[in-house]
Formats: structure tokens, sequence, C-alpha cells
């Protein structure tokens, strides 16, 4: 049997109002503890592709052509019933804006312990225990004191570790990080970084990493997609995409970055890989 935890094959998603296609095949497949990049500017389809995947396209949009498969089950012609199914036991998601994600009023610990009472069954008293376990792995100092804490209490990075935590307390073999370091300050974005790395390294997660950032992909990422206008221009090896693009679009990308740094990360990148190798 195929380990395969994600596949896309064709993967074309129509917008009913406009009658446009906004994502025009999309293909990867993606094994555990692997990680795929996504990268493109602004509007390329990438955070549509992710929606995709999990079940929750905008009112309108479809899944008009392809196949998505989840752990071997098309889940294309999944009912909202089979996604909440699926949903956060198999794939779960975070996205840029931490704070919107998690109620305001409630202590942010008892939020992921009602997703373990809800998704894994676990009573009030093992869901506490679990949840500050959750937090620790996180690596959130004090858990205990965490788990009293309310949103408004948390710093930006705190909060994405607390999303973190909620989008793998039931055990998805796939986890996807829609920008979800883009709106933090650069150390606290090397460590949520370093953080992803971990748990996939640990558990076997795999990874979809979205970003406009191609220094964050240069860091997490197996493979790259590079999207433009909802087609995939150019698709490979990370090194290979970044050492070596073939296609204009990609290598604009990098000059745009260059700017930022991204050179001292690929120069970080190779000599790490040199002593791999
Ligand atoms: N809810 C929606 N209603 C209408 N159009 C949408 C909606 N969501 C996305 N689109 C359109 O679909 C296209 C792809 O959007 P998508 O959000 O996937 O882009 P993106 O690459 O993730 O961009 P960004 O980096 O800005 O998030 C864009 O043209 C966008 O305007």
């Amino acid at each position: 049997m195929s380990d395969t935890v994600l596949r896309l094959d064709g993967v074309r998603v129509h917008d009913a109002v406009t009658g446009r296609d906004l994502v025009r095949g999309v293909t990867f497949d993606l094994t555990p503890g692997k990680t795929v990049g996504i990268v493109g500017e602004s509007g390329s389809g990438k955070t549509l592709t992710c929606r995709a995947v999990l079940g929750i396209l905008p009112q309108h949009f479809t899944v008009s052509a392809g196949v998505i498969e989840l752990n071997g089950r098309d889940v294309t012609g999944f009912t909202a019933r089979d996604w909440t199914e699926v949903r956060g036991s198999a794939v779960g998601a975070v996205f840029q804006d931490p704070a919107s994600y998690l109620n305001p009023s409630l202590r942010v610990g008892s939020q992921i312990a009602e997703v373990l009472r809800v998704k894994k069954g676990l009573s009030r008293r093992a869901a506490r225990h679990r949840a500050t376990a959750l937090l620790a792995s996180v690596r959130l100092r004090d858990p205990d004191l965490v788990y009293q804490q309310y949103p408004h209490e948390l710093s930006g990075g705190m909060l994405q570790r607390v999303l973190i935590a909620t989008a793998i307390a039931a055990d998805p073999q796939l986890l996807i990080a829609d920008e979800a370091t883009t709106a933090l300050d650069v150390t606290v974005q090397a460590e949520i970084l370093d953080l992803l790395a971990d748990l996939r390294d640990r558990t076997g997660l795999a990874l979809i990493v979205v970003s406009h950032d191609l220094a964050v992909v240069a860091q997490l990422c197996d493979e790259v997609l590079v999207l433009r206008d909802g087609q995939v221009v150019e698709q490979g090896p990370t090194d290979r995409i970044l050492f070596d693009p073939q296609h204009e679009y990609t290598r604009l990308l990098i000059a745009e970055h260059e700017q930022y740094g991204l050179d001292a990360l690929l120069e970080q990148h190779s000599l790490e890989l040199d002593h791999v190798g």
C-alpha cells in the first residue's frame, strides 16, 4: 500500500460567479515527513488550492476537475459531513491571523481541550491533560499557565503556537501552514519555522507551506510549486528551483527576494546540504 498522505492530480478550482477557473491544474504528492511549498504572488491561487484540500472553498467555488486524495480517499465528492470527520483528524491548518481563529472569551487551553473531546472523544480530565502536553510540545514555556490564559494575553507568536497545537491535536497526517509566519517578526518567524520542522521530523507530519517569502520555503521545503495566475509555471526539488530556476517568473520572484537576504539563507542551506552529503 502506498504511504501517500496527499495526492493532487490536475486540480482545477472554478468560480461559478465569474465563470473562471482560478486554479488551473495543480499536481503534487506528499508522503509522511515531507514538505511541499507553494509560492507565487498575491492572487495566484495558493490559498484556494489549500482550501480545496481542506474542503473549505468559498461559496460558488468548486473543484471542477482533477483528483484530491487524502490518505488514499478521493475527497472531491465529499459531503459536509464527510469533511467534518476528516478535518482536524486527517488534515489541520494554520493561517496568517491566529487571533481570528480563537474565541476571545475562552481560555486557550479549554479551546484545545474542546477539540480533543469532540475529535478524540477524551474525557474532560484527559483532554485537559493532553491539551497541556500539546502546549508544551509547541514549546510554550509554562504550559499550565498558558492553558489558563485568554487570547488577548498572548503575543502573536504564542497565539500561532496555540493554533499549531490546536491543528495537530487530533493527530492529522497533514498540516497546512498558509502564510502562518507572515505577520510575525523575523525572530519569532524563525522560531515557528523551526517548530514546524521539528514537529515534522519527530512525528512524520507532512506539511504544505504557503508563502510569498522564498526564504521560508528555502528553509522548510523538499519540493516547490511556483504558481502564477492559477497555473503551475515551475515545480521541482527546492534546490533546483532556487539555484537553477528555468522559468522567467521564478527568476523574477528570486530577484525580488534577494534584497531580503535569500542569498544568506541559500548559502546556509547549501552548507547544511554539504554537511549532510
Ligand atoms: N472568497 C472569494 N471570492 C471571490 N474571489 C476569490 C475568493 N477567494 C479568492 N478569490 C480569488 O481567487 C484568486 C486566487 O486567490 P487566492 O486567495 O488563492 O490567492 P493567493 O495566491 O493565496 O493570494 P494571497 O497571497 O493574496 O493570499 C484571486 O483572484 C482571488 O481574488
